[in-house]
């Protein structure tokens, strides 16, 4: 695996009971970098990015093959603990998801506290650089003990992105982080990503495709579970090499 990619899927196969999601999917994930994930309604983008941290395996009789290669391991691995995993790759929902009995402080800092990390200049001055990192500081310094669900849907979801990267992961699964969002709440969350990538590897399940043509460098097109093209955005949206993803971007299908 080149020094230059922190993630690498090699043939990932899932399956929910007898049902093929997800088929033979290799691609790799360079670091720095947003990619995008497209595709219509129900091609496995979900379930493909659940696999990347494994949260796929809370689904009863879901279960993949394949290698998922992250620091030299791979993550389907028996030994990986899950729980580990998700600390070096966190994620971000469709729905922000704030914890709703813990302030905006706790909110950020839970996952160093289940660490066993106590020290309370530390944990505030983790808080400080995640809240800025999220462009949500400027917001909530002077509230940060107040409830985390007080804040609006776009600045909860920030919280979000503040809280995991707390843990400082260097890749960060993201389902359709602004579809539940209004349009300046969403492209202050497409600004962050962009400003995010200076650090960390963004993989972004997207049903816009002008937002994902906007952000991401790279870009999968999935359809009924295979990936029909990986590749550079920009080539993706002027000069795709598969009918299909043609078909798609031009509206023709989908
Ligand atoms: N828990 C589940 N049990 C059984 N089948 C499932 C489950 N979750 C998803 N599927 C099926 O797997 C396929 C892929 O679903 P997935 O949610 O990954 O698609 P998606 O591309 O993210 O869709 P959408 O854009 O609508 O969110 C679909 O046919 C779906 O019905």
């Amino acid at each position: 695996m080149s020094n230059d990619i922190v993630l690498e899927v090699k043939n990932l196969n899932v399956w929910y009971e007898d049902f093929h999601a997800v088929k033979g999917v290799s691609v790799s994930y360079p670091k720095k970098s947003i990619s995008a994930i497209i595709g219509p309604s129900g091609c496995g983008k979900s379930t493909f990015l659940r696999c990347l941290n494994r949260i796929y395996e809370e689904v009863p009789g879901a279960r993949a093959t394949g290698e998922i290669i992250l620091e030299g391991r791979n993550i389907l691995d028996k030994g990986v603990d899950p729980v580990e995993l998700r600390r070096r790759i966190g994620m971000v929902f469709q729905k922000p998801n704030p914890f709703p009995s813990m302030s905006i402080y706790e909110n950020v800092v839970i996952g160093l506290k289940l660490q066993g990390i106590k020290d309370k200049s530390y944990l505030m001055n983790v808080a400080e650089q995640c809240l800025r990192k999220a462009a949500l500081w400027d917001e909530v310094k002077d509230k940060l003990h107040q409830l985390g669900t007080s804040l609006s849907g776009g600045q909860q979801q920030r919280l979000c992105i503040a809280r995991a990267l707390a843990v400082n992961p260097p890749v960060l699964l993201m389902d359709e982080p602004t579809s539940a969002l209004d349009p300046i709440a969403s492209a202050k969350i497409e600004d962050l990503m962009s400003e995010l990538k200076k650090e960390y590897t963004v993989i972004v399940v997207t049903h816009n495709m002008q937002q994902a043509a906007r952000i991401a460098d790279y870009t999968s097109f999935f359809v009924l579970g295979d990936l029909i093209e990986h590749g550079l955005s920009s080539d993706i949206f002027t000069n795709p090499k598969q009918k299909k993803t043609e078909d798609y971007i031009t509206g023709r299908f989908g």
